[in-house]
């Protein structure tokens, strides 16, 4: 079976492969030029062709096995590193020990590489220890070439010497400086990202007894409405609910509550939702039903929570208002008509279901269960 690949991971996979690859390029490249060059240097004919051959490995390797992308990176960054501090410290040495011989002229044009290089530290190697390795390759790669020029102040002032210089110390100093900084934004956007999920998991969900949030249930009725989903609502209120707090103290209330919201939730399915609508007061919607259906939901409803006890409390009952939509219905008219149901269970003593029906049959009694 395949895993849901993390969006991130797969990037930075792609992002790998393309870098392999154009290394890969890049040496192929660097080799045909210097075994086709007039003078022959040991370290130019032997370096890029190496290159060549990790490369390939290195990319077989992320084909084979994309979970050690980390580690494959890393190994290509050494060898960056190594390839990078061989030629500065050797070339640098033979131009300051061979009488005649310019660092300018010798030196692979490799500078630029050393920016991307410690860009990609910057990127793959975490927290402090990328502003160690970087600190490090400056010193083993830049530091050498740096010192050569400014005690060779012809070479520094020619265009490569000026070149080298830039790459070697500002550019290098800026993608050291500027990377954290863009990872430090990075980090802040995933926390705000993770902040907004939590931010709407609260908005959609009641805090104290985990069903749907009046919001949430506002939005599904106005979806209901606007699809013309044949539907029922039912408008559910504890009974006496006030003298339960009185009695038993507010944090039993909500215990109260949330039992009654859990029976309720157990209760309803194949696309039936409750929200809390305000303090004890819960709307049901019911999708795809008849005046029967809903009268049977409701009823249900009505004896699940008739039938919980919670100690010490007692038996705890509740009204029920419910109304079918109507085609010409819109949130104002069907909520007040389901409140109507609800105020006349009410009336009538609690612990009962008032069903009214819609307008046009303005004239039928109202039918009532309990
Ligand atoms: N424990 C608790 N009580 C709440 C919460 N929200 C509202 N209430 C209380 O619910 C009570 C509702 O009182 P009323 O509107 O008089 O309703 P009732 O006592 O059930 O009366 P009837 O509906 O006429 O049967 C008030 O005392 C509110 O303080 C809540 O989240 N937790």
């Amino acid at each position: 079976m395949t895993q849901a690949q993390d969006p991130d991971e797969r990037y930075v996979r792609i992002a790998v492969m393309i870098m392999l690859a154009l290394t890969l390029f890049a040496s192929a490249c660097a080799t045909l030029i210097h075994w086709l060059a007039p003078i022959h240097r040991m370290m130019d004919l032997v370096v890029p062709p190496a290159f060549c051959v990790l490369s390939v490995g290195l990319i077989t390797a992320l084909v084979r096995r994309p979970d050690w992308v980390l580690g494959i990176v890393r190994i290509d960054l050494l060898a960056a590193g190594v390839a990078l501090a061989a030629p500065a410290w050797l070339y640098t040495l033979q131009a300051t020990l061979t009488p005649g011989m310019q660092l300018i002229d010798i030196l692979p044009p490799v500078s630029s590489l050393f920016v991307v290089f410690l860009a990609m530290l910057m990127i793959f190697v975490p927290g402090r220890l990328a502003f160690l390795v970087a600190a490090l390759s400056w010193v083993l790669i830049a530091l050498p070439v740096l010192v050569y020029l400014l005690l060779h102040g012809r070479e520094m002032w020619s265009p490569r010497g000026r070149d080298l210089l830039m790459a070697y110390g500002p550019a290098s100093i800026m993608v050291v400086v500027l990377l954290p900084v863009q990872r430090a934004l990075v980090g802040k956007i995933r926390r705000l990202a993770l902040e907004r999920d939590r931010m709407e998991v609260m908005l959609r969900r009641d805090p104290l007894t985990g069903v749907q949030s009046r919001l949430l249930g506002e939005q599904m009725l106005r979806q209901v409405l606007s699809e013309r989903i044949p539907a029922g609502l039912i408008m559910l209120d504890l009974d006496k609910f006030k003298a339960i707090n009185d009695t038993h103290g507010h944090p039993m209330g909500d215990k109260v509550l949330q039992a009654v919201a859990d029976a309720c939730r157990g209760l309803l399915r194949a696309g039936k939702t409750i929200s809390r609508w305000g303090g004890e007061e819960f709307l049901v919607i019911v999708p795809n039903v008849d005046a029967p259906g809903l009268q049977r939901v409701a009823e249900r409803l009505r004896l699940a929570i008739a039938d919980l006890s919670v100690a010490p409390v007692g038996q705890v009952t509740a009204s029920l208002g419910a109304t079918l939509l109507q085609s010409w219905d819109d949130q104002e008219t069907v909520l007040q008509r389901a409140d109507q149901a609800l105020y006349r269970a009410k009336e009538q003593g609690g612990n009962q279901v008032v069903a009214v029906p819609a307008p046009i049959a303005a004239g039928t009694t109202p039918q009532q269960t309990n």
